[in-house]
């Protein structure tokens, strides 16, 4: 099949270059998130649920077979993210591809989305201009 045969060259690209280490087993994924217990928030790709790995918490973004945008973003994110860190771009963990479910494991941000933060809707506090043009370069930075 077509599909799978891009999903395997996927991931042997993404293995030589990568340590074995970053690449999680479907049934890894169902243990870290508790079989999908616990639902952060849905983007553009698919489901974000937050898991645990040796009890550091990880937020764990599956891929949507309805998702159009899903594959190629996919594709992207995992290729940039195993070769760019920075500490203002949220860091992957690993990644799973096997068969048609291909998740993303990032690093658990506790304090909300940047957008409830500018809208202020996380908490009363609201930012000042100072602080807003701050994020905007941090933002551009990373
Ligand atoms: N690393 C993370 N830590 C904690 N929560 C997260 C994390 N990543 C995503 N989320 C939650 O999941 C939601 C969806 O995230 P996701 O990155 O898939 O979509 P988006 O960036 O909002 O949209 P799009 O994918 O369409 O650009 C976020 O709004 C947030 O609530």
């Amino acid at each position: 099949m077509v599909v799978a045969k891009v999903e395997t060259q996927l991931a042997s690209k993404y293995d030589s270059f990568a340590s074995k280490n970053w690449r999680f087993a479907y049934s890894d994924v169902i243990k870290i998130t508790k079989n999908f217990a616990t639902v952060l928030g849905r983007g553009g790709f698919g489901t974000v649920y937050h898991g645990c790995i040796d009890n550091i918490e990880v937020a764990v973004k599956m891929l949507s077979p309805s998702s159009a945008q899903g594959y190629k973003e996919f594709h992207a994110e995992v290729e940039l993210l195993m070769r760019v860190h920075h500490r203002n771009l949220t860091a992957l963990v690993g990644y799973c591809i096997e068969g048609t479910n291909m998740g993303l494991i990032y690093e658990y941000m506790p304090k909300g989305t940047l957008e409830q933060h500018l809208s202020g809707n996380k908490n009363q506090y609201s930012l000042s201009w100072e602080e807003r043009m701050q994020i905007a370069l941090d933002a551009a930075q990373g």
